[in-house]
């Protein structure tokens, strides 16, 4: 296997050189029709509106090949070491399902680690949703709260909200305590009845400041209570890795475990989101959602660029990003459900791709992983449109969509569902970003030739859930691939992480620091 740098590709200097199209007069029934892959769990990707034609498709299956990212996706699965900044392998696709050889490490078969990790969430979650694990007043859970921050929440946040809509049976209400503002912890903690919450402590390495912080809070607030016999210890249950601190601790009821090889920001999958989401929804639910996944996992083996919705996302993604540079990707789910779904995918790719040196720590002179953001449509059309629709740059668009509602409260107004509206405006956007409108009026012109795809699905349900999250994962790996980064680490983070405990610290010798502590 090589790891070369992007611009040392001959199949990228040929891409550059090519004409680029407009997407203008290119969008035809045809073309959406011919444009579009199906990805496993239910999921289809549309690129019709993107701005690539045969002979873009054909240059860019040539980089796929050049920078061989299919293997490199094979070696990653197999157990290579691919986050070598950290010098650990990268497994979290294996905690939905081994696709090829068994793994090793740590003297142990880890597929079978995720397993027996599996095995005892679904037993803990169905005896607390069946009332045979109570709190320690006797009282059955009725609430759940994740206490994490950065990947031990976003993901996990954002699958809760995307599910809670589409189950009918019992839900064990999830809220969510993530920031070291204690205000935030405050706020959920005042609408809860201890004797009936269950917290789920959730920190991979067991010491992050802001978790730790309000897991504190959270016991001194339940002994404050002052309700008769209730036992912190038996309403916390902790997710980390056997090393960790919290692991050793006998101030819980129970320990769910993950190991290094699953970065923060790839562990909704494992213990981190599976607990929560077995308890909220139960474990069957979670087992679907792991299928999806798995399946997209499965398919984006495909070499064929035009048979991989993930790879030819992430491909057409450095085409808009290196060859016609836009800095931006925005997120755009029409579903209500998704309205956290941008937020985890901002640590998904930014925090993966946001790197300015290669696999060997040189500095690359391309660039890499855009800026995301995203809102649920159709609240964006109302915000930010404006700049996507006339704005001086163009911004690079990603659609999700479903055909039916979650809940399926939907009523005729004015001879149509509010579902029917909704899917009107997403299909209206799409064409009206593509082709423009022309007007003898400045103010009213709209260039067109703005770039989109689109991810639909019947419903937005666990199976097609657990699809579209591998999809983003496995775009965002095979474009770090593409770039020659290694996408797994994340030391940007450190920096502002170390001169924060300096502060708290009293800045001791650096005056630019204890001026700004000192405004606050
Ligand atoms: O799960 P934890 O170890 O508490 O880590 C929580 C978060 O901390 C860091 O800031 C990392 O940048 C994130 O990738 C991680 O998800």
């Amino acid at each position: 296997m090589e790891f070369k740098n992007l611009d040392s590709c001959t199949s990228f200097a040929k891409l550059r050189n090519q004409e680029p199209c407009s997407v203008k007069d290119m969008l035809t029934k045809e073309r959406i029709q011919a444009f579009s892959i199906l990805e496993g769990g239910g999921l289809t990707y549309n690129y019709a509106a993107m701005p690539v034609t045969e002979a873009t498709i054909q240059t860019l299956q040539e980089l796929s090949n050049e920078q061989q990212l299919i293997e490199k996706y094979i070696a990653l699965l197999n157990g290579e070491t691919m986050n070598t900044g950290e010098n650990r392998l990268v497994l979290h696709q294996l905690t939905r399902g081994q696709i090829l050889n068994p793994v090793f490490a740590d003297n142990e078969d880890k597929g079978k680690f995720y397993q027996g990790q599996l095995e005892k969430i679904k037993e803990f979650s169905s005896k607390v949703r069946k009332g045979e694990i109570t709190g320690s007043t006797g009282k059955p859970f009725s609430t759940v709260v994740q206490i994490g921050i950065g990947g031990s929440d976003l993901g996990p946040r954002a699958l809760y909200l995307a599910l809670k809509g589409s189950q009918d049976e019992k839900q064990l209400a999830a809220k969510f305590i993530s920031n070291v503002d204690p205000d935030d912890a405050a706020d959920v903690i005042s609408g809860l009845d201890f004797e009936t919450t269950l917290f789920i402590l959730v920190s991979k390495s067991g010491t992050t400041l802001e978790t730790l912080t309000n897991r504190d809070l959270v016991i001194e607030a339940i002994k404050a209570s002052g309700i008769k016999g209730i036992d912190p210890s038996r309403h916390i249950v902790a997710v980390t890795s056997k090393t960790s601190p919290l692991a050793s601790s006998d101030t819980v009821l129970d320990a769910f475990f993950i190991d290094d090889y699953i970065g923060g920001r790839y562990s909704s999958t494992s213990a981190v989101g599976g607990v929560l989401l077995s308890l909220a929804f139960g474990y069957e639910t979670f087992a679907e959602l792991l299928q999806g996944a798995h399946e997209a996992d499965k398919m984006a083996l495909e070499n064929d660029i035009t048979k991989n919705a993930a790879l030819m996302d992430a491909l057409i993604g450095v085409y808009l990003r290196n060859v016609l540079a836009l800095p931006t990707t925005a997120i755009l789910p029409y579903s209500q459900g998704l309205n956290r779904f941008p937020a985890h995918l901002q640590q998904v790719d930014m925090e993966s791709n946001g790197k300015h040196v290669n696999r060997s720590g040189e500095k690359v002179s391309y660039a890499t992983g855009p800026v995301i953001f995203g809102e649920s449509g159709t609240n964006g059309q109302h915000s930010f449109y404006q700049l996507l629709h006339q704005g001086t740059d163009t911004v690079a668009l990603q659609f999700i969509g479903f055909s039916e509602s979650q809940y399926g409260k939907d009523i005729v107004v004015e001879g149509s569902t509010s579902q029917k509206k909704l899917n009107a405006n997403l299909a209206a956007q799409i064409v009206a970003f593509a082709r423009g409108k022309d007007d003898k009026n400045p103010n009213k012109q709209f260039e067109g030739n703005r770039y989109s795809s689109l991810l639909t699905a019947r419903t937005l349900n666990a199976r097609t859930l657990g699809a579209l999250l591998a999809h983003y994962e496995n775009k965002v790996m095979f474009q770090g691939f593409a770039w020659n980064l290694n996408s797994f680490d994340q030391e940007g983070v450190q920096l502002g992480k170390i001169l924060a405990k300096k502060v708290l610290e009293g800045c001791k010798d650096d005056p630019i620091l204890k001026a700004y502590a000192d405004l606050l």
